[in-house]
């Protein structure tokens, strides 16, 4: 067993107290995709240097993570890392194309290629790299926020895996739950421990909240979501519960609507994050007082100017409350974002949110 790393004391929980419901003098934000290349410091960082080495130099990692801090009053950082990195540690090559986004050059694209995939993997040795990040993250975060850590889940990677990159409409890895469910199954349990031992050691190095996000969870019927996502989502969030009850844990089931209830219900997770695609009041009447919520401005609200931003966002904090709730986007910033668009959001989320808490 190693020790215990000290780091310094937080002095922002806001964050924290939302997503266990506790009372807050003002609701939390934090945004998606909060580092990257709509700030001018990022893209002079990746000038140099490709981006999963980014990723995989702790102190680039951590420098990345800290610059949207030091522009805007975040209530919370998350480590700059991809969610890509779980299938580079079980053995499948993963590029970065500029402009076009991930690629694998040899995806798994029958089940023969299972063959190919590592497992068991250790995750010290493979991932060691993202630990080492957020220890020193959170070192120099100095307390300022707590520092978040994150994995992508089972069937967003496995989709991945499969399609070998974005853009493609799933059919591949989607005609895999159909064509060779059991198949499926075997992987998505390989990728689920996988995940669980990742996020497991980023609680050990530092990390104070995790975000599991199924970014492609969208494509899947609702029966298809129950049978090969739902399972794996809750086996993280309880393996994770019961080690460590006092991180806590969100799940971003991107427009993953209808299955809100059963999540809430799960009692695997404390905040499940929504995309645009829910009224607020609909989906806090779905989940009860049972989880936090997190989100959900349409990311193009920050093509606005201040003005349209502050009516926007007082529409969503009036529809969500200011109790059990966390401000967030609905998915991550653009590159083509104006900086002026997440400045003007912050500040609309605290000074609003303030307002009604004082007058409520
Ligand atoms: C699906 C997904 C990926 N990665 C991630 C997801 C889940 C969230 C989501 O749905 O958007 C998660 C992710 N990726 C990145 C972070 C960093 C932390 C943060 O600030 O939120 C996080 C949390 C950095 C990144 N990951 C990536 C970039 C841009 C690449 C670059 O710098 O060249 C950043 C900043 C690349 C990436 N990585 C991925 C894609 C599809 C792309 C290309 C899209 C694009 O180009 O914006 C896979």
């Amino acid at each position: 067993m190693t020790e215990k790393i000290e780091f310094p004391e937080l002095k922002n929980d806001v964050f924290l107290k939302a997503c266990k419901g506790e009372d807050v003098p003002y609701v939390p934000i934090w945004i998606m995709r909060q580092a990257g290349r709509y700030l001018p410091e990022f893209k002079s960082v990746r000038a140099d240097v490709d981006f999963f080495s980014v990723c995989r130099t702790p102190e680039l990692a951590c420098k990345v993570t800290l610059q949207p801090l030091d522009r805007f009053p975040l209530d919370a950082a998350i480590i700059f890392s991809d969610i890509l990195v779980v299938p580079q540690a079980m053995g499948l090559e993963v590029q970065m194309i500029p402009g076009k986004g991930p690629h694998f050059p040899n995806p798994v694209k029958e089940i023969s290629d299972l063959s190919r995939v590592k497992y068991p993997v250790n995750v010290n040795e493979e991932l060691g790299y993202v630990f080492d990040a957020l220890t020193l993250t959170r070192k120099n975060l100095q307390g300022r926020v707590p520092l978040i850590g994150f994995s992508g889940a089972p069937w967003t990677l496995m989709t991945y895996c499969i399609e070998g990159g974005g853009g493609s409409n799933m059919a591949t890895s989607k005609g895999w739950l159909y064509k060779h469910p059991k198949e499926a199954h075997e992987f998505l349990s390989k990728i689920t421990r996988v995940c669980i031992d990742y996020l497991l050691g980023q609680i050990k190095a530092g990390a104070q909240a995790l975000q599991i996000f199924d970014s492609w969870s969208n494509e899947l019927s609702p029966a298809l979501f129950k049978e090969f996502c739902l399972p794996y989502l809750v086996q993280i969030g309880k393996e994770l519960k019961a080690a460590h009850p006092e991180i806590p844990l969100i799940c971003f089931a991107k427009g993953s609507n209808f299955a809100l209830e059963d999540l809430s219900k799960s009692g695997a997770y404390d905040v499940l994050g929504l995309d645009w695609t829910i009224e607020p009041s609909v989906a806090r009447q779905m989940v009860g007082d049972r989880v936090s919520l997190q989100g959900n401005l349409d990311p193009c609200v920050l093509y606005c100017g201040d003005q349209v931003i502050r009516e926007e966002t007082e529409k969503m904090l009036k529809s969500f409350g200011t109790k059990r709730y966390i401000a967030n986007l609905g998915h991550g910033m653009h590159p083509t974002h104006p900086i002026e668009g997440p400045e003007s959001f912050v500040k609309a989320v605290h000074e609003i949110s303030e307002n009604m808490i004082k007058n409520n």
